[in-house]
């Protein structure tokens, strides 16, 4: 299988870097740039689809893995593997193409020019707008979102407004005021929408990215052993859901992206 690799240091943690590969728009713009229409939802989430066209080709790609340590899309023959390593001096981004070449001596002349060709310039038109995207990210707002874990269960709430989010799901948090760091205004917003005290830990998961300058960063969190029994003071709902009600849960769409840094965090 013909493969074409590239790397790429990128001057910012892997929260950043892995957030700045969810966004499709980056992957899209460069697709764009070598010559093939992409077309994908806002973020890459797994299990989410990939599909565009180079002329007469049809290309579907899945997407297998997007969390921490990279992202992963996979089609039939052809897939895009991204890893993410972490160094002194910032995240090494690894890039793998890989492609099944047409058979025959015109298959072999389509690979050699036109294959890998367009791969070389997919890689480079993508790393030039990862670290843009990622430097973006770095210096973005905050939003913090905490997940609360007690006895292999997550703490969900539903909410109540604006029209386009009421009755959706996301994790307790809101917006990093001037001044305050992520554990501070963690520990205010739960203090504020569930009525309780809260113990925030570490980081979990990509920074996800909301808007060109806003981000989602999930903490872990567990309540203090004399905090008041979480209650919906904002929210429409509150509920403890198990790993097993992680995909179904009609979240907002941001939130999806996390599933799988959530799934770790309970299993
Ligand atoms: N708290 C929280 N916000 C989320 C999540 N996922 C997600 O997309 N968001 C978005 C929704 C909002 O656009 C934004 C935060 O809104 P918020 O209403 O909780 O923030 P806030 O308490 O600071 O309120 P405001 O200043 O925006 O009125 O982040 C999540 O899991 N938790």
């Amino acid at each position: 299988m013909p493969e074409i690799l590239g790397t790429t240091l990128v001057d910012a943690g892997a929260p950043a870097v892995a957030g700045a590969l969810l966004d499709t728009a980056p992957l899209v713009e460069a697709a764009r740039a070598a010559g093939v229409e992409l077309r994908a939802g806002k973020l890459l989430v797994e299990g989410g689809r990939v599909t565009g066209t180079r002329g007469p080709v049809l290309l579907k790609l899945t997407v297998t893995r997007a969390d921490l340590t990279g992202v992963t899309l996979s089609g039939r023959g052809l897939s895009l593997t991204t890893d993410l390593v972490r160094t002194g001096g910032g995240t090494l981004v690894v890039d793998r193409v890989e492609w099944t070449a047409p058979g025959g001596p015109l298959g072999r002349v389509f690979d050699v020019v036109l294959g890998r060709a367009l791969a070389l310039r997919l890689l480079e038109a993508r790393s030039e707008r990862l670290v843009r995207r990622a430097g973006e990210l770095a210096g973005a707002r905050v939003v913090v979102g905490a997940a609360i874990t007690r006895g292999g269960r997550l703490l969900v709430q539903q909410r109540a407004f604006p029209a386009d989010a009421e009755g959706r799901w996301e994790l307790p948090g809101g917006r990093v005021d001037p001044g305050e760091d992520d554990r501070a205004a963690l520990t205010r917003e739960c203090r504020e929408e569930l009525g309780a005290d809260v113990v925030v830990g570490d980081p979990v998961g990509p920074d996800v990215p909301l808007k060109p300058d806003l981000l989602l960063r999930v903490h872990t969190a567990e309540l203090t052993p004399d905090s008041p029994e979480p209650t919906a003071i904002e929210h429409r709902a509150l509920r403890w859901i198990a790993p097993t009600d992680l995909d179904a849960l009609d979240w907002l769409p941001a939130d999806r992206a996390l599933i799988p840094a959530l799934r770790a965090l309970l299993t």
